[in-house]
């Protein structure tokens, strides 16, 4: 076998093994859905009204009169106790970061009402190590790294846009004169009319 076979068929195998990866993912499911529970802060002295059941449910308890509280369980793809560290919550995330230079497109956001530790998720504390960084941080960093593995192979340009929507206003928040490059936010749509700054990384 030459040489200009055996690269061939080399390729061939990369090839196979990253369709048979995103299949996995696919199959793995296309939309999922966890639920961290970050824990009470010190000064809470009452008992939790969550109360995490296994690795997939999770339960509100409502107090209601004479002791006759109601619980009502909620099944998630996985639930994440107050105990998780960062690098816990990110393994199920992790794979998905390969799949976005495999030519995927993958969103991830956290969702929750104020308080809850959405911040905490994605970017991590203010006290910030290599422990305690989040998501986005650990997402960035993967992809850094497979862009170095397969250097050569494949060139990867990684650009960043990043905005933020505040009561019912788009801020470009790259841009020089963030100040005045606000939008009014119609819905979904309007994001693709807006042309936010484009940072490349
Ligand atoms: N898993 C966790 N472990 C320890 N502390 C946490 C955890 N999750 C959140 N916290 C702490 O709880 C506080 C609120 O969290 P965070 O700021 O992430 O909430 P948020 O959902 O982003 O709130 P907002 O919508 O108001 O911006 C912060 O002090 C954060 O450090």
């Amino acid at each position: 076998m030459n040489l200009a076979q055996a690269a061939s068929g080399y390729r061939k195998v990369v090839e196979e093994n990253r369709k048979l990866y995103n299949l996995v993912q696919d199959l793995k499911g296309s939309i999922r859905v966890y639920c961290r529970v970050r824990p009470a802060f010190g000064t809470v002295k009452k008992p939790s009204c969550v109360d995490c059941l296994d690795e997939g449910t999770m339960a509100v308890i409502t107090p209601g009169k004479g002791g006759k509280d109601t619980r009502k369980n909620f099944t998630f793809n996985r639930v994440f106790g107050p105990s998780a560290t960062q690098s816990l919550v990110y393994v199920d995330t992790q794979p998905l970061i390969r799949s976005v230079l495999d030519g995927y497109n993958v969103c991830i956001f956290a969702y929750g009402q104020t308080g809850s530790g959405k911040t905490f998720t994605m970017t991590g504390p203010d006290a910030f190590s290599e422990e305690t960084m989040g998501v986005n941080y650990r997402s960035l960093n993967d992809l850094f790294e497979i862009q170095q593995q397969r250097r050569g192979m494949i060139n990867y340009e990684v650009c960043v846009q990043m905005l933020e929507i505040y009561n019912e206003m788009v801020r470009d928040l790259l841009s020089a004169d963030g100040a005045s490059k606000k939008y009014p936010f119609y819905g979904y749509s309007c994001l693709f009319d807006i042309h936010l700054s484009l940072s490349v990384v």
